[in-house]
Order: C-alpha cells, then structure tokens, then sequence
C-alpha cells in the first residue's frame, strides 16, 4: 500500500524579493539605532553636567537591549527559505527506496487536564498513519500510571481494528476521527467512490460512539480514585496492549483480531516522590529506553498528546528527507509545525505562535535547520544517544555513559520473545535506572531546563547534526492551541523560565561548544534570540513603561525634541520595526487585526509571563526555588471559547497577570492627563516632551481592550473591579510619595 506521496520530492525555495526586502531593511535600521546611540552618548558625554541621569541611563540601557535582541533576530530573517513538498511527474520518481522502521512516543501526564478522548484520538491518528504496520510500533508513555489513561488505550486499540481497515480500504488520509467525523476539511486523493464508504462509514461512526461511550465510562469508573498521590508515586507499568479475544462474541470481532496495526505499548515510568522525574524529557528517555529493547527503529516520531496526525502520508513525507542522499547521514530531525484546529484567524492571544512556525523556523532551514520544537519531528534514533554525524556505532557511546550496560544489552538482543521484553523494559523504566548514568546530559533529552526540546536541538546542532523544516500546505499535525489569557501567560512564564535557564547555564548558546562546535554565527545568533528574548523583552518594557511617563509628569524630557534630526531617527525606528512586523504577519496569511493582537499581547507578556520567567530564573540562580513543568489545560469551557471566537479578552486569569496590566494603565493615563495639561497651561513646550506623549497615547491605544473590560464591560470576563480600584489606588499612592 505505497501511496504516491512517497515517490515525491521537496522542493526549496528561495525567497530573493523577501531577502532584498529584509537585507535593506536590516542596513537602513542599523543605521538608524547607531545614530540612536549616538545620540544618548553625545547626551552623556558633550554635556557638561548631564541632568536627569538616571531616567536616561535606564532608558539608554533599555533601548540597547532592545536594539540587541532585534540584531540577534535578523539571523531568521538574513536567508528566508521555504521548504515544500511537490509531486514530482512519473519520469521524474525517485526509484522506491525500502522503508526503516518508526517508534512512535506519545507523552501524557494528566487525564483530569488532558482529556482522554482527545489523547486517544492523537494515539489512534498515529497508528492509522500510511506506513506498514510492521514498520510502526506506537509507545504510549502515561505519566499518572492512571487507569483511566490505560483503560483508555485499550479502547483506542479495539476501535483502530475498525478504523484502520476504513481508513486504509478508502484511503482516507484523514487518520484522526474525530477530525474525520467533524467533517474537518476533507482530503482530496481519493478515487474510490464515496456511495460503499458513506455506508460503511455508518457503521464505523457507531463504532466509533461506543468506543466513546467507553471512554466515558472509564472517566467515571475511576473518577475518584483517581488519587493525586498515585500520579507522583506508582511502579513501573509495562504493556503491550492486545486485543482481548475474550470479550470479542461473534465471528466478525474474531477476523478483527487478525487485522495488522501496529504494536502498541503502554508505559508508566515508575515514580517516586523521592527521585526526581524530570517532566517530559524524562519521559521521553524511558521511551527511547524501553522501545530501544523492543523494536529499536532507527527513526522516532515525537507527538504531545493533544497533537494529532492530520495527514497520513506525514510518515512517507518525513522519510523523503531522511534518506534523500543531499542530506547523507547528518540530518537528525524533520520539524513540522506546530498548528492549531482551534486558532482563530484574528487569534488575539497568537494562540498559533505565528512567528516561530512561520519567519523564524523557515529562516533557519537555510543555516543548520529549525529548532526542536517539542512535537510533531521525525528525529534520527542514533543522533539521541550523543553521537556526531560522523559516529558509526552508538553502543559505544551509550556505553560510555551508562551505569550498567543493560540498555546494551538488550538493543543487541533485539530478536527476543516481545514478552522477555517487556520483563527488561520494567526495569529500563524504573527510577533508578539513571542514577550515575549521562542519560538527560549526554544521551537522550536533556534535563537542564524546562524547555527540554530546544535544549536538546541546541545540542544536537552543536554535535554537527542538521535539521529541516517541513511546511506542506495541508497541515500534516494538529493540536489545541491555548486559547484563554490565564493559560497562554502560564505557559509563557514557563517557557520564558526554561528559555533563559538555558541562557544562563552553561549551555548559553552564544558560547556553547565554541571551540569544536559545528554552529555557524547565524545559527547561534538564532539560538540566542531564542533564549534570551524572555529578558530582554520583560525588563525593558517596564522601563520603556513607566521612566517616560514618570517624567512626563515632572516635565522631564527624554526623548528629542519635535525639531531636533535625531526626532526623525525615532520616528523612523518606529515606523520601520513597526511595518516590518505588519509585513511579516501579511505574508503568513495574517490579517492587519492579528498584527494588532500580536503587538498588543506582545506588550502584555513583556510586563507579566516573560517578566516572571526572568524572576523565576533570578530566584532560581539564588537557590529559592525550584521550577515546575505544569502541563497547560487542555480541558475547554465553552464559554471561554466562544469568547476567544468572538475576539473577546478574557480577564478571568490570576491577579499576578491582571495587576501590571491594570497599574501601567493607570499610570498612562495619568501621565498622558498631566503631560497634556501642562502643556495647555504653557508649563513648556510640547515640542520637548511630544515623544513621551506619544508613547503613552499608543500604550493607551494598545491597551484599548483592556480599558473597554475595566468601565465599559460587566460580563463574567470583565476586568475584575476589584484589581482596577486596587492597582489604581498602588499606583497613584506612589505617585504621591515620588513627589513629595
Ligand atoms: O511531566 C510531564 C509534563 C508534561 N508531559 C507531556 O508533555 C507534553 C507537552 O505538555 P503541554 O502541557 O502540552 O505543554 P506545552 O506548553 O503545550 O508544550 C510545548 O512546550 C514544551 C516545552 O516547554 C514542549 O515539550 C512541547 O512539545 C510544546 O508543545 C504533553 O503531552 C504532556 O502530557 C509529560 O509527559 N510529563
Ligand atoms: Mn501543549
């Protein structure tokens, strides 16, 4: 059953109009922030005596960070490059190459967070992918040891001996259910005609509905037994999951049984409160362990439990890369994006990530490749265990770092009965088995920071490997997007944390390696916009937030005057960072409403996530805290939903969030009142602080839907009252004692 797909190629193309655009816009913007600097020096130096020191040092200080993270990012945009896939015409097919096997890992810690029937449906999509089933073998990790998850994999397994045959006897390249029964787009490859499938189709919907039915019932069953503490403390559970002959009553579920899909295995890694578990990666390493002992594939599809496969032909596609010859032997990853079936067009929290999934990682694949982006990769096997490009044999690695050499042991022995196997696998997974071993520092994914996958792409880089980034038109991985204001600002206070703990430790990728490291400037300019965006997008904004508005109030001037030439070098900074930004969201689809959104919940995690992060790294260097990963939420309120549908902030999130907002509000609107009144009572010249009264006026702006939920909205998601009345009465407290 090879589908055409596999005899196509990709094609990359060069963007030449998109380069001459970014270059020209990179040189006339360079000159415009050393003109900058040159200003606030001559500021320091020329004069005499320089008055008002401290505002304009801070804001110096800001607006070279800023002016720093902005270079850093050019690297995406020097060489913008976009990979496809075409189908090549019959003469020019590539003769069939036999294809490896693929371990597939799917990672789950939650079912009260993440709900079951969305994570079945991920597992399902995946073994429903267009691969022999002998070549693919799925690995469920399940984090809670729950029963719920487990009883769950057993369903998912019995519906697949439905499924499977449907979607293959049809070719239906839609391989999630739920996507194919909610009528998502439908795939178009089809010649069969639609009549035979419409009826079977009846049939399988019922399958399909008691398959849920079954979900549901576990969801009950177990739905206080569910106990917390079990999730943190549970042995090792290693399964592979059949079908029960048993419970199948007629002949019809018998013939089932014999239907190939793809083994399935379940694991709950053994957890103790005592050891640390090390979040997703650690999961992760259990897997390559535990599938290293059993199937041992030389590739490895990663998928978050609430990404599902989109595209059956992913697999094949993915493949084209690996063994096409122009990348021999050092290509370790291909990344597809990550999209979301529940952004919306306009997506006022950039629930879709835009500007990684569309400029930034495109721009890599033309330096080393795009960054480990945590899902939805085909990764190398071999390139996890601490290898280079050049490595022939990996034991000898993994041998270096093991403690004992029993994962050795049992990837050589690969030919052994499934059931001896799973006996090791248990052991492979248990908690000490790490212990003393280079496992999450050398081999594997890495443990040094929360953000576990650019962590080890970042290593992987280093050691010479090369990855690619795959964007075909029709998504080939869906999954839910966080779409409400609390959980979109929670995750990017983690990511924001994880980021810069790699920034700071020893992995900071300015420095990484440098010696033997395979990394071209660019890509290490990449690597380092990543890591340290977080800070210099948090700490800044503040300053840029509340020095100007502070002086405002005393009449203070910070920036050039109306007539000065050096007030056309901001006015230019300005309008060029800001169109290039409205270009960007333009060619990716955008609207000029989701450049507004992006700007605006730019500004917003700038003064809380991305500030937090830093905190929590700050504390974290100090030794007052430990971090977290929290999984996101993944349980949607209709309510909440409709909201983000509709454009509809929601301001129902913690007050560590609502409070800087509320503050800065308040705050420009005060300084915008004063400023403007001295000016009408002549107390000077508008022309000296028209910069700062601007900076307010478009913060104001900016904050519209902020301001429309403080007065003018009183629904459920309303700004709540009592964080307004309480920042305002902070906020104008310390205005008053500032001046006194
Ligand atoms: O202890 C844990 C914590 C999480 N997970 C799984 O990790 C995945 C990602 O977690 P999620 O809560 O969805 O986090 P996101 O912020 O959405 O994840 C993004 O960011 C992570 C790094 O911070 C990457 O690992 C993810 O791939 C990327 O999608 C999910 O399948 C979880 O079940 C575990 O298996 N064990
Ligand atoms: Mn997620």
């Amino acid at each position: 059953m090879v589908s055409e797909a596999w005899q196509g190629a990709y094609v990359t193309h060069l963007r030449p109009l998109q380069t001459l655009i970014n270059r020209a816009q990179i040189l006339l913007h360079s000159i415009a922030l050393l003109l900058l600097i040159f200003y606030r020096l001559s500021f320091f130096f020329l004069n005499q005596q320089p008055k008002h020191f401290f505002p304009w040092l801070l804001v110096f200080i800001s607006e070279l960070l800023l002016a720093f993270i902005w270079l850093l990012g050019r690297a995406f945009r020097w060489r913008p490059q976009i990979t496809k896939h075409v189908l090549l015409p019959p003469d020019k097919l590539r003769p069939q190459l036999p294809l490896p096997a693929i371990d597939v890992f799917i990672c789950t810690a939650d079912p009260e967070k993440e709900p079951t029937l969305e994570v079945m449906n991920t597992l399902i999509s995946a073994m429903t992918l267009d691969y022999p089933p002998d070549k693919l073998h799925i690995y469920f990790s399940d984090d809670a040891g729950s029963p719920v998850t487990l009883h769950g994999v057993r369903e998912a397994r019995r519906f697949s001996r439905w499924w499977v045959p449907f979607c293959r006897k049809y070719g239906i390249t839609q391989p999630c259910p739920m996507a194919y029964f909610s009528h998502a787009p439908e795939d178009r490859r089809r010649d069969i005609p639609r009549d035979d499938e419409f009826v079977e189709q009846k049939l399988i919907k019922e399958k399909y509905e008691e398959f849920k039915n079954g979900i549901r019932d576990g969801t009950k069953k177990w739905a206080g037994d569910a106990a917390v503490s079990s999730r943190v403390d549970h042995p090792a559970l290693v399964q592979i999951i059949k079908c029960n002959n048993d419970d199948s009553d007629d002949g019809e579920e018998k013939s089932r049984n014999e239907i190939e899909l793809p083994l399935l295995v379940y694991v709950a890694r053994e957890k103790k409160p005592s050891h640390p578990h090390h979040f997703k990666a650690g999961a992760l390493n259990v897997l390559l362990r535990v599938s290293g002992a059993m199937s041992n594939s030389p590739y490895i599809l990663v998928l978050d439990c609430d990404m599902y496969c989109n595209d059956s032909t992913s697999a094949r596609q993915a493949m084209q890369f690996h063994l096409h010859p122009h990348f021999s032997n050092s290509l370790s990853f291909v990344q597809f994006p990550q999209k979301f079936y529940n952004a919306t067009r306009n997506d006022i929290y950039d629930s879709q990530l835009r500007s990684f999934f569309t400029v930034e990682w495109s721009g890599m694949n033309n330096l080393q490749g795009p960054v480990l982006s945590g899902t939805c990769f085909y990764i190398k096997r071999f390139s996890l265990y601490g290898t280079s490009p050049h490595d022939k044999d990996s034991s000898k690695h993994i041998r270096d770092f093991e403690a004992s050499n029993k994962f050795i042991k049992s990837m050589n022995e690969n030919n052994r009965s499934r059931d001896i196997a799973v006996e090791e696998a248990q052991h492979l997974a248990s908690c000490t088995y790490e212990t003393g071993s280079k496992w999450g520092q050398k081999v594997g994914f890495f443990y040094d920071a929360l953000v576990e996958d650019f962590l080890t792409g970042l290593a992987l880089h280093s050691q010479g490997w090369r990855s690619v980034f795959s964007n075909p038109e029709r998504p080939q991985f869906l999954g839910s997007g966080t779409t409400n204001l609390n959980q979109v600002l929670l995750q990017e206070t983690r990511w924001s944390s994880g980021l810069l703990e790699v920034a700071t430790s020893r992995f900071c990728p300015l420095f990484y390696g440098s010696q033997r490291s395979m990394m071209s400037l660019l890509q290490r300019m990449c690597y380092a916009q990543l890591s340290f965006f977080p800070l210099y997008y948090s700490f800044p904004i503040w300053i840029l937030a509340t020095i100007p508005h502070l002086c405002l109030l005393h009449g203070i001037p910070i920036f050039p005057k109306v007539s000065s030439p050096f007030f056309l070098v901001y006015c230019f900074i300005f309008i060029s960072a800001t169109f290039s930004h409205l270009h960007e969201v333009l060619i990716s689809e955008g609207s000029v409403k989701k450049w507004l959104n992006e700007q605006r919940i730019w500004m917003i995690k700038g003064i809380t996530a991305r500030s937090y992060g830093s905190l929590d790294i700050l504390m974290k260097k100090f030794g007052a805290r430990n971090v977290s990963f929290v999984p996101t939420n993944k349980v949607t309120d209709d309510d909440q939903m409709q909201r983000y549908e509709m454009d509809v902030y929601d301001f129902q999130a913690s007050i560590l969030f609502l409070a800087p907002m509320a503050g800065l509000v308040v705050l420009n609107l005060v300084a915008l009142a004063v400023g403007l009144g001295r000016i009408v009572a002549s107390l000077e010249n508008w022309e000296e602080t028209f910069g700062q009264l601007f900076l307010c006026f478009y913060i104001l702006l900016m904050s519209f839907p902020i301001i429309e939920a403080m007065v003018l909205r009183t629904d459920k998601a309303c700004f709540p009252f009592k964080v307004t009345l309480g920042s305002s009465l902070v906020v104008l407290l310390f205005l008053y004692l500032l001046s006194v």
